[in-house]
Parts: C-alpha cells; structure tokens; sequence
C-alpha cells in the first residue's frame, strides 16, 4: 500500500517507519525541514528504543522516503495525520490549528478514493467536522480516525503490536476499515483485536483511555499523601490493590507524577471539551487529578528542603533524570524537569543529569546546570533527587554511591530504591508514601 504519514514527530516517524518495515511504501512528510534531512539520512531526530534500526533499514530499501513538500504525498492511498496538538498558550483546550492547517494542505492533492486517516489526539467532534470539509472539497476522498495508543520508550514494538486497533469511520464507509484491515494485516492476523465504530467514540477512547490511566497515577498518589500522614507503605498498599484482577498493578506506581507531551495535555483538553458540550461537571473530578499530579512536584521539593535541614540554600543537589519517563529524551511537561527548576529558584544549586534528555532539557531551561555524567552530578552533592527511574538510576549502589556524595541524603521520587538497603549504607532515604 502506498501510504502518506504527515507530521513526523514522536508519533509520525515511529509510525512511518514501523508502516515501511511491515512492507508499505511510505512518505514522511513534515514542515521542520532540520527533523526532514535528519529522517531522510536515516536517522531519528529523538530518542526512542529500536527506531534507529528499522529506520535505517527502510530509508536504505527505498520504501521509506521523507519531504518538506506534501505533494509529494498525492499518490499515497492512504494519509495519516499525526500532527501536534498540544495545549494551548492560556487555555486548557486543545490545540487542533495543526490538524487544520495540515488537512487543508493535503485537500488539494488527495487522488480518487484516498483515505485521510487521523491518528493525532484530537477532541471529540474533530473527525466529524473535517469529513464535512472533505465532503464539500474532495468528495472522491473519505476519513476515518484511528487513534494512537503508543508508548515512548515502546512505540516500535507498540506500533507494530498494538493491544488494539480502533477505525472511527463514516456511517456505512467499509472501504476505509477495509483498506485499514489491509495495511494493518500483520497484526490482526496475529490476533489483535479491532473495534470499528463512529467517529465520536474513536476519538473519544483515546482521550478516555489516557484519562483513566492519569485518574489511576493520581489516585495512588493521592493515596501516598495519606501513606504519609499516617506511616503506612504505599508501594505495599498498590501490591496489594492490584492483585485484585479488576485493579491490576499497573500504573499504581506513586512518585512524583505523570507528565510528557499526552496524558497532562489531554485531561485537559478533555475537560476543556467536555465543558464545551455544556458536561463539564460529568468530567470535574479530571481537574482534581491534574491537581493531585501537579502536588506531587511541590512533595518531591518539600521533602529536599526537610531532608537538607529547611533549607536548600546553597546546598549541591544532584538531580537524576530530566525526562518525564525512562527511555524516552522528551522533558515536554516533565515532573523531573520541574523539580530541578523549583529546587534551583530556591537557590539550590542544581546538576541535573540524564542519559539522553539534556539536550531538550538545556533548551528549555538553560539557566540549569547539566552534566551526562551521573558521577560527576553526584560528586560532593549534598542531597539526591531520583526523579526519573532509568536502569542506571535504578541500579545504584548505596556504598559506591555513598563514596561520591558529601551527605548521604537521597529522595527517591519513584520509589524504586530498596530502602532498606540504602539506609543500612547509611543515607538518610525519603520516598513518597513510605515509612
Ligand atoms: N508522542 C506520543 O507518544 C503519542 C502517542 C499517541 C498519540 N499522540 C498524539 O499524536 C500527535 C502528535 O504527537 P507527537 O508527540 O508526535 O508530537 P510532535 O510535536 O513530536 O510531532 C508533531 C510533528 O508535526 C509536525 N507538523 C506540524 N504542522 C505540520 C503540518 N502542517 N504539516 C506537516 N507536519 C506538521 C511538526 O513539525 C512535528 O514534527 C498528538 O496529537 C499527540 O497527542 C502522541
Ligand atoms: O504507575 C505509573 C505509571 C506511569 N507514571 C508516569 O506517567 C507518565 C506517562 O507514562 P506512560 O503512559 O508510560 O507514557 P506515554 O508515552 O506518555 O504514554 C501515554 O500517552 C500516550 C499518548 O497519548 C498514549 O498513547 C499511551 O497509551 C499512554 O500510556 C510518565 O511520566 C510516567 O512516569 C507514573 O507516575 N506512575
């Protein structure tokens, strides 16, 4: 199948790639004409787990090409949309103008029966609105939505093995799941399951699927609040939650919050949208999860500031992790990143390390010091902040570590540290919701 994929962010060049390597020919298109040259070459303009590899290996075949331009998208069959759309500036809605503003340049060069194929998070009565538009405009070509549901750190192999796929179609439009049947063969065959529906409840189970996953972080936060007044152990408490098989133990991990550039920016477009639609009472409680997510940040910072004594003043702290998850180089809307930046404006002085988000991190906040060397952020530091969980992080011993620092004070913001262990080396060790 020949296939289009516009937008070559996070999603789209994970998305490209992952359609050449399963034996489609594909186009990348995009406006950042630096992320362009850098794809075209092979290589990824971020850092995700396996896309070096099967792009190169479809830039080399020929199967994947790459261009500024989207005519050079005219004779794809298939479109996909996976343009940005983050919060906007001012408002918790989101922003659809890249959406727009990509369909309205694809109009003009849809062939006979193409299919545009949205898979960027977008509020409900988005898809609806653009088929109304191609109707009007190219009425040869029709639309369907197929939201996204990848993980960094895993969007190859969750690309290529999604838990489901979802078609959003027009009513009585069984070329377009026909044609998503075909290009997604590999994965029904292997049994994937496949709901085709309307276009409202497409859109709607990404957004829903995302503000269930952040309701859960926040409600084993909110419960390591109460861990902590009242001394009990949350990571205990969610073992015990999730094995009841209607709770399950994932994503019961408290710390210092979910960020990144989905799950903050869409339960807030959500309820956004939902107020739009006259519901927003129906989706309220999405604002206390915002609120309980954002207080972790405020915990992780009052905990430095008690474990140094009251004050950080002057004092080197060692900040692990910049990115808003491991494997992944992303700080968009990252806890870690913000915990850094509140530490240092209360005159902290801060070295935050990460294996591959300092460079997104240093254009975000340059005002930071940042080092890739852990050892070096850890020299002479008198307090630890782990703030995101990568291996190395994950690994440390007490002792050796114990031998860089000039206090053994670590806060472990993702509760991934054996605390027995590191206070038996002797640190003075505080997670959250833990005794
Ligand atoms: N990142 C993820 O893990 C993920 C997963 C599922 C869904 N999504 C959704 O996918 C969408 C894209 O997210 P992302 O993280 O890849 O964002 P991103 O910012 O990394 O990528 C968006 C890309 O679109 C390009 N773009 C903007 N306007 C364009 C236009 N008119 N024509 C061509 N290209 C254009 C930008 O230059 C950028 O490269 C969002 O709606 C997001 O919510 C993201
Ligand atoms: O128990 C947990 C699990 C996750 N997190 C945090 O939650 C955030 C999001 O994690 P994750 O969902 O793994 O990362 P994303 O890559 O943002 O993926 C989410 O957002 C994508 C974009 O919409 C969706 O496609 C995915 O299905 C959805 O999981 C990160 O900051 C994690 O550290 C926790 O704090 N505790």
């Amino acid at each position: 199948m020949r296939i289009s994929v516009i937008g070559c962010g996070y999603l789209g060049a994970v998305h490209a790639s992952a359609m050449a390597e399963l034996g489609h020919e594909v186009i990348g298109i995009d406006v950042d004409e630096r992320k362009i040259a850098a794809l075209a070459a092979g290589r990824p303009s971020f850092f995700e787990p396996g896309l070096p590899e099967i792009l190169a290996s479809a830039t080399e075949t020929g199967r994947l090409r790459f261009s500024t331009d989207i005519a050079d998208a005219a004779d794809a069959q298939v479109h996909f949309l996976a343009v940005g759309t983050p919060q906007t500036a001012g408002s918790s809605a989101a922003d659809v103008s890249y959406v727009d503003a990509a369909f309205a340049a694809l109009l003009p060069h849809l062939a006979e029966d193409a299919i545009v194929v949205g898979k960027s998070t977008v509020p409900v009565g988005t898809a609806a609105r653009l088929a109304g538009r191609l109707a009007e405009e190219a009425p040869h070509a029709s639309l369907a939505w197929n939201p996204e549901f990848l993980r960094e750190g895993f969007a190859v192999k969750d690309t290529l093995e999604p838990d489901r796929l979802v078609y959003g179609v027009a009513e009585g439009d069984r070329h377009a799941a026909s044609v998503l049947d075909q290009i997604y063969r590999a994965a029904l065959e292997a049994g994937t399951p496949r709901i085709v529906t309307d276009y409202a409840t497409a859109e709607l189970v990404k957004v829903a699927a995302n503000a269930f996953l952040a309701t859960k972080i926040s409600f084993i936060n909110a419960m390591s609040e109460i861990a902590d007044a009242t001394g009990a152990d949350v990571t205990a408490l969610a073992d015990a939650l999730g094995h009841d098989a209607r709770i399950g133990r994932r994503f019961l991990n408290a710390g210092v919050g979910f960020g990144g550039g989905c799950l903050p920016k869409d339960i807030r477009a959500f309820t956004a949208r939902a107020e739009e639609l006259g519901r927003g009472e129906a989706l309220a409680f999405l604002k206390e999860v915002d609120a309980i997510n954002l207080r972790q940040r405020q915990r992780v910072v009052d905990l430095a500031v008690l474990a140094l004594g009251g004050s950080v003043h002057r004092k080197k702290i060692a900040v692990l992790g910049v990115t808003f998850k491991p494997d992944s180089d992303d700080v968009r809307d990252s806890p870690a990143l913000d915990v850094a930046v509140l530490l240092k404006g209360l005159g902290a002085d801060v070295v935050a390390t990460d294996p591959e988000g300092i460079e997104n991190a240093r254009a975000r906040h340059p005002q930071l010091d940042y080092t890739t060397s852990s050892r070096e952020a850890l020299h002479d530091a008198d307090l630890v902040v782990l703030v995101t969980e990568w291996r190395e992080y994950r690994a440390l011993d007490p002792d050796a570590t114990g031998r860089l620092v000039a206090g053994r004070r670590i806060i472990d913001g993702r509760n991934v540290l054996d605390p027995v262990a590191w206070r038996a080396a002797g640190w003075d060790y505080r997670g959250l919701g833990r005794p």
